[in-house]
Formats: C-alpha cells, sequence, structure tokens
C-alpha cells in the first residue's frame, strides 16, 4: 500500500540528489534577487547623477568609469546573473524531475507487478478501462503534488523562516506576529484543502468511467455496427465526457476557489500586519524607514506562502490519487506454491478429489466433485450449456484455485506443483481464439524458437499449410487487431497449430473445432490423434461426432462430475 511516509522514504532514497538540488535551488533564488534592482539603480546613481553603492563598486573594480562603462558593465552583469539564473533552473528542474518521474515510475512498476500476479478469478472483473486512468491519471495526480513539494517545500519554508527572523530583529512584536500568523494560515487553509480530496477523486472517478466505456465501445465498435446502435453507444460516450467536464470543472473551480479564500486568510493577516506597523510608527516604536523595509519584506513573503497553499492543495489531490492506486494493490493475488514437485516429465493422470469452486460473486460451479483422467486417452467432457465445463478445465489447467478439495497431476498436489508450473504444461484451447496484433509467426511461436520445418508441420497438421502458403508473406503475414485477417475456423486451427508446436503434456480442446466444417474437423482430428494419444486429452464438445473422437466421457451434472462410458453416450 503506498502512503505519504513511503513516499518520503522514496524521496530519502535520493537524498544526494535532493540536497543538491535544494542547494542549487537557494543559489538561483538569491541570484535573482539582485537582477530587477542593478539596472534602475543606473537611473539613480547615472542619470541623476547621485553616485551610489553599485556605480562605486563598478569605480573600486575597474577605475573611474564613463556613462557607458557603467551601463556596459551592468548590462553584462545582469545578463551573466539571468544566464546563471536560468542554467541553475534548468539544472535543479533535472534534479527535481529525475527524482519525481523515478518515484512515479516505481509506482507504476509496482501496480504492473501486482496487476501481473493477479489471480485470473479476480481478473474477469477487471475494467480495463479503469484500471488504465488509475495508472495514468491517478500516478499523474501524485506525480503533480511530488514536483510542487519536492521542488518547492524547503526553499518556501526556508525563506518564511529566513524572513520571520530578519522581522524579529528588526522588531520583536511584529516578528512574533508573522511567526503566529503563518502556522495560523497553513492550519487553516488546510482544513478547507481537505475539501479538495472529495473532487480530486470524483474527477479522477469520471475519467475511469470515460475510459472504460471508449474502450469497451471501440473493442466492441462491430457488433455494435452489426445492431445499428452506434447513436445508443455514442450518446452515452457523449454523456460520460459531460459528466467529466462537469467533474473536471468542479474540480479546478473549486480548487482555485478554495484556494483562494486560504491566501485571502493570508492577505487579511497581512494588511492586519501592516496596520499594526503603521501603529507602532504612529507610537514610536518604530522608525518609517524601518516600516518600509517591513513592509518590502513582507512582500518577500508572499510567494512562498502560495507555494505552500498550493501544496497543501496538490497533497489532498494526491491523497484521493493514493487511495485509488491502492484499491488496485488491493486487488487478490494469485498464491505462490513452491514448486516442490515435477510430475511432468512423463504422462500425467489427473485425479480431481472432492473439488468445490466458485466465481467471485457466483454460485457453487462445482461442489465435491471428483474424476480420474487417464493419460494416453482421449477423454470427452459433455454436459449443459452452462454447467461449468469450461470451469473445470480452467482449474485442471491451473488458472484458478479452487476453494476446496484438490487436484493431483500423478499424485502431486497443485500445492506442490505451483500453478504457473501447471499452465506451463497444458495447453487450453478455448473456442473464441484471441490472436495477438502480430505475425502468423508470433501467434504460433509466442517468441519461443522453432525450426521452419516444425511450424510448417505444426500448420499441416492443423490443416492450415495450404492456406498460409497462398499468403505473399506467408508465416510474415500479420494477422490484425485479435486475428480479424482470418476467419473464425482458421483462427481456432491456429490455436491448435500452437499447442501441436510447444507440446504440452495436457491439451484441453474447449469447442475448439466447433467453427469448423465436419470434414475439415475430421481431417484435424485424424492428423492429430497420434498427438491427442500420446499425453492427456480433454475433448469439450456439443456434437456428436466430436465426443465420438472419444475413448472415454465425463459429464458434468448438478454441481459433480460423471463417467460415463462411450457406448452409453
Ligand atoms: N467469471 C465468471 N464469474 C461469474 N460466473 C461465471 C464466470 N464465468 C462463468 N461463470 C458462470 O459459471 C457457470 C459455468 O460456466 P462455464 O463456462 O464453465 O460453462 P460451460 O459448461 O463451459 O458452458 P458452455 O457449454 O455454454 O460453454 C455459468 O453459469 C456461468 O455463468
Amino acid at each position: 500500500m503506498y502512503s505519504f511516509k513511503k513516499l518520503l522514504n522514496e524521496i530519502k532514497k535520493y537524498k544526494r540528489e535532493f540536497i543538491l538540488a535544494q542547494i542549487i535551488a537557494l543559489i538561483a533564488t538569491i541570484i535573482s534577487i539582485p537582477i530587477p534592482l542593478l539596472m534602475p539603480l543606473l537611473i539613480d546613481e547615472v542619470l541623476l547623477h547621485k553616485p551610489g553603492l553599485w556605480t562605486k563598486t563598478i569605480s573600486a573594480v575597474f577605475g573611474n568609469c564613463s556613462a557607458f562603462c557603467y551601463v556596459l558593465v551592468t548590462l553584462f552583469v545582469v545578463v551573466f546573473l539571468r544566464s546563471a539564473f536560468i542554467a541553475l533552473n534548468v539544472a535543479q528542474t533535472y534534479f527535481f524531475e529525475k527524482i519525481t518521474k523515478d518515484i512515479t515510475y516505481k509506482i507504476r512498476i509496482r501496480v504492473l507487478e501486482h496487476l501481473k500476479r493477479l489471480s485470473l478469478n479476480e481478473y474477469e472483473n477487471l475494467k480495463t478501462g479503469d484500471i488504465a486512468s488509475r495508472l495514468i491519471s491517478d500516478v499523474n495526480t501524485v506525480e503533480e503534488f511530488l514536483i510542487k513539494s519536492v521542488s518547492k517545500f524547503v526553499i518556501s519554508a526556508l525563506t518564511l523562516i529566513g524572513v520571520a527572523v530578519v522581522l524579529l530583529l528588526i522588531n520583536w512584536k511584529l516578528g512574533l506576529f508573522i511567526l503566529l500568523l503563518n502556522p495560523f494560515v497553513v492550519v487553516l487553509s488546510g482544513k478547507i484543502a481537505r475539501k479538495v480530496k472529495k473532487y480530486k477523486r470524483e474527477q479522477n472517478k469520471a475519467i475511469s468511467i470515460f475510459q472504460e466505456a471508449l474502450i469497451e465501445t471501440l473493442e466492441l465498435f462491430e457488433q455494435i455496427k452489426a445492431y445499428n446502435k452506434e447513436n445508443f453507444f455514442f450518446k452515452k460516450l457523449i454523456g460520460l465526457s459531460k459528466e467529466l467536464k462537469q467533474k473536471s470543472f468542479e474540480f479546478s473551480y473549486k480548487s482555485e476557489a478554495f484556494s483562494r479564500a486560504s491566501f485571502l486568510i493570508f492577505l487579511i493577516g497581512f494588511e492586519v500586519f501592516r496596520a499594526a506597523g503603521i501603529l507602532a510608527v504612529a507610537y514610536d516604536t518604530l522608525s518609517i524607514g524601518l516600516m518600509l523595509a517591513v513592509f518590502g519584506y513582507l512582500w518577500f513573503m508572499m510567494s512562498p506562502m502560495q507555494e505552500i497553499i498550493n501544496i497543501q492543495y496538490a497533497y489532498f489531490g494526491a491523497k484521493a490519487a493514493l487511495e485509488r492506486i491502492n484499491e488496485v494493490l488491493e486487488l487478490q493475488k494469485e498464491p505462490i506454491f513452491p514448486h516442490k514437485k515435477d510430475p511432468f516429465s512423463q504422462n500425467v493422470t489427473i485425479e480431481v478429489k472432492n473439488l468445490s469452486f466458485k466465481y467471485k460473486e457466483s454460485d457453487w460451479i462445482l461442489k465435491n466433485a471428483n474424476a480420474t483422467i487417464k493419460p494416453n486417452t482421449i477423454t470427452a467432457l459433455i454436459g449443459a450449456s452452462g454447467g461449468g465445463k469450461t470451469t473445470f478445465a480452467k482449474l485442471i489447467s491451473g488458472f484458478f484455485v479452487p476453494n476446496d478439495g484438490d487436484i493431483l497431476y500423478n499424485g502431486a498436489s497443485f500445492k506442490e506443483i505451483g500453478l504457473d508450473k501447471i499452465r506451463q504444461n497444458v495447453a487450453l484451447i478455448l473456442q473464441e481464439t484471441r490472436l495477438f496484433n502480430d505475425t502468423l509467426r508470433f501467434n504460433l511461436t509466442l517468441g519461443k524458437n522453432f525450426d521452419e520445418q516444425e511450424i510448417w508441420e505444426a500448420l499441416r497438421l492443423a490443416e492450415l499449410k495450404d492456406t498460409v502458403e497462398k499468403w505473399p508473406e506467408k508465416l510474415d503475414t500479420y494477422v490484425g487487431k485479435n486475428g480479424v485477417k482470418l476467419s473464425g475456423g482458421q483462427k481456432q486451427r491456429v490455436a491448435i497449430a500452437r499447442a501441436l508446436l510447444h507440446k504440452p503434456k495436457i491439451v484441453i480442446l474447449d469447442e475448439s473445432t466447433s467453427a469448423l466444417d465436419i470434414e475439415t474437423e475430421d481431417k484435424v482430428f485424424k492428423n492429430i490423434e497420434p498427438f491427442l494419444k500420446s499425453r492427456t486429452s480433454i475433448i469439450i464438445a456439443h456434437r456428436a461426432e466430436t465426443i465420438s473422437k472419444a475413448e472415454e466421457i465425463l459429464m458434468v451434472k448438478d454441481k459433480k462430475i460423471v463417467t460415463l462410458s462411450p457406448k452409453t453416450s
């Protein structure tokens, strides 16, 4: 979980850069002070012939000077100071940006690491647009706070303390007044700034909802067109962007209004202070000259005070954003089981013992189910639609953790093998094949090295070789988003060829030839029969022709697995 304490600890890791950047910022601030003063000084000291400290200093260094010489030296000094100021600003930005970008990068990595290990049960309920928005907008909100606080807080606080000390020295009563006023303003403005959190949270939530709906609409664009529902879905998107506009407006307007209100408190204090200064002159405890100096220093306080108020507002925005980031980190992770046993060196017998499973928000799908699936045999899994066949296949494939009971692979429990290891050895081919927007080659190999000949052999067995040979780019043909350039049946055969290539110990074909005509399906099954019979193979199907290819039949019925003999099916 992320907290401000954790962010502070992160900043501490950059102690060296942080201190260096603060020193640079301090020097830049000091350099900036005389810049506006030097040229105007020449008006009095040169044009009006009233030599002062600046012209005297120039004369001391360069000897007696003409007006041209004074102007030239001053111009040179001012240009030098301005250049140094800009260079120091760039250097300071480099360090501050590096620190904050590094920290926000780490936050994103942490969230991504968490998502990588997300339980699939949790993943099925995930809203991708929402997660994307938290990773982008909310992390950006935290970054805004970090950059403001890291770059401005120390300098602003130091300036305020410095000015307060000088004022204490000039007049202790006025100094004390300002010393008490500043914390009072900070506390009061903090109370107002707290309200901003709610609006920031609502704004970022509106971004999430809009993004989620936009992604879904674009993903399902074809279906939307097919049902002539563009108006409905785009009207919904327009409604959501209106909501987003409203929430963003509320946040920006209110946070600006609140921060102005906070500053007003300071300004009121400022005016009371000035009145007190004039009274101090009236009652002879302060000279007019010192009063003017005090007023001058007060101006000096304005900008750091405004910065501190801004940091407070960014803090409450970041607080809301951190809460939303933490909600992602709270999503359930897949348990890590130790790799104590590896039963996959030989063909696998799967034993399911008292297996119970339900989805996050569902009823029991399987309850105390028992079954044995033999190796070197093709087993069919049948049952009513929605009965739990795919769920059972996913459990065997190591996608989900059972709520109760055990799944044994050659006698070893999934808890002793590890879900990742199980998934490495199982190919689960689902009815709807989702392909990567990449080449056919990548979709077959998934980045692993295979001989060209092996790939073509897998395509031949999947009855796809003739088709691919006709494509000009052959294996390097891009399949398009989700494989749109391929037909349903071609996509299914790509998935089968992929499984053939990767030679898993367990193969599950879940309606994975449903889009093929019976003749092609027959050919594919004939081709891959030796492959299926040389490992543990399960076919999930409704078609009698497909089921007839199995030697054993299991049926999902009333949350249990019943063994049928092929003849009774
Ligand atoms: N992620 C999920 N969250 C909640 N319920 C789910 C989820 N996935 C599936 N279900 C429910 O689990 C039950 C079993 O679904 P499953 O896909 O395993 O059935 P099936 O036997 O494979 O169906 P079909 O033959 O139609 O493919 C269904 O009632 C389904 O609604």
